[in-house]
Parts: C-alpha cells; structure tokens; sequence
C-alpha cells in the first residue's frame, strides 16, 4: 500500500471512532447478514471492543442458540436476549452485533435505540441463502423449504430493520469493504446530525 492510501485509511478510522464518541455501534439485520464477521472487523478498526449478543447468550446460559430454542422456546429465547443486549448497551464504546430476531423484538429494539447507534446490514434473498444454508445451526431455519423461511422472514422484518438509524448494503464483497462502509456510514450520519 502506498504512503498515501495508509493515511487515507488510517483518518477513516480515527474520523468513524470521533464520530462515535462514547456511543455503542450495534449492528442488525437478517441471518447471514454479516452482522458478527463484519461487526469483529469494525471494533478492531475502531480499537473498541466488539460483542456478539448471540455468543454471549452461549455464554451466560451454557447452551447453543438452538439448545436454547429446543428446550425453552422462542419466547423464552427473545426475554433473555432481550436482557443480555439491555445489559451490553450499558457503557460503551463498543460494537455489538445482535442476533438476527433482536430488533424485531419490540422490547430489544427499545434497548437498542437508547443504546446508541444502530446499523442494519441489509442484503438481498440470494446472498444471504448462500451464506446460510452453508450451516444448520439456525433454529428458524430448520424447516421443509429454508430458502422460502428467509423469504417469509425478510418480507417481515425489512420494515423494522428500516427504523435503524443507518443502513448499509451488504452484497458480495470481501468482509473488509464492508467494514470500511460501515465506518464511511458512521461518519455519514454524524455529519447530517451535526447539520440538523
Ligand atoms: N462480505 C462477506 N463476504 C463473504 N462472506 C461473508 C461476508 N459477510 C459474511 N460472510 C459469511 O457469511 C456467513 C454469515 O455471516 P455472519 O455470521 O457474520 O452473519 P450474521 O449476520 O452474524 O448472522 P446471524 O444472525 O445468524 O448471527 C459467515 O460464514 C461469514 O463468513
Ligand atoms: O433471526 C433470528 O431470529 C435469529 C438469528 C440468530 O442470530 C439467532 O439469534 C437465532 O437463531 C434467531
Ligand atoms: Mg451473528
């Protein structure tokens, strides 16, 4: 990388972290979505720390998402998401990536839009059935026809992924990129809420 390019890249950075401030940056969006790969790259660029709500339910219950789901139920699953992200959003900076049902959540979303700034990562049907159907751990998924499940799920979901404050498109580029479009979009938002 020339001279050049390294400060460029270096004051995307510096600019997205003085844009945050104190703020947390917590990603949503649909399965596969790209919410905990790429929320892993943003944290790191932004030298803060980066949180998976999915994991840290692993964590605390000592059960998989789909143990969690077979034993005690969505709703039971959606409550104690709903606690885990109140309790990551408490100071911050930090990234947090969400699992893909927590801003549909009315209560989660609550959490999430006191709890700083949000990011929906949106994607279209056939990227994210690429990446998804790679893997059989998602409970929601565990249907006759999945593709049509992550269809059902995204005409559902789209208008409430809509609320976050930012959006950014998540199409079939390597991980870095997006993370990089993830950060121009933070400064992006800062700039129009100063002008406002
Ligand atoms: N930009 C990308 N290019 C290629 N592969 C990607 C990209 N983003 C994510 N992936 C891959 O897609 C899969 C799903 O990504 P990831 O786990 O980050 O999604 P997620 O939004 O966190 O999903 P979930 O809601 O299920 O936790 C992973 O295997 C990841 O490596
Ligand atoms: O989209 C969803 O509702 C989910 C997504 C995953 O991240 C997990 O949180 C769980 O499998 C539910
Ligand atoms: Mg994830």
């Amino acid at each position: 990388m020339s001279e050049q390019l390294l400060t460029v890249a270096d004051s995307l950075k510096d600019r997205a972290r003085a844009a945050l401030g104190s703020r947390n940056l917590i990603l949503v969006g649909l399965m596969g979505a790209g919410k905990s790969s790429v929320g892993r790259i943003v944290a790191s660029q932004l030298a803060i720390p980066f949180i998976d709500s999915d994991l840290e339910i692993e964590r605390v219950s000592r059960m998989t998402i789909a143990e969690l789901f077979a034993a005690y139920g969505e709703q039971e699953f959606r409550a104690l998401e709903a606690r885990v992200v109140k309790r990551l959003l408490k100071s911050g900076p930090r990234v947090v990536s969400t699992g893909g049902g927590a801003f549909i959540n009315d209560r989660t979303r609550k959490h999430i839009k006191k709890g700083g700034l949000s990011v929906w990562l949106k994607a279209d049907l056939d990227v994210l059935w690429e990446r998804v159907n790679k893997r059989d751990t998602r409970p929601l998924l565990k249907t006759e026809n999945p593709k049509q499940t992550l269809e059902g799920l995204m005409n559902a979901r789209y208008p409430i992924y809509a609320q976050a404050d930012i959006t950014v498109l998540s199409r079939d580029v390597r991980k870095e990129i997006m993370a990089d479009e993830v950060l121009e979009a933070v400064i992006e938002a800062q700039k129009e809420s100063a002008a406002s």
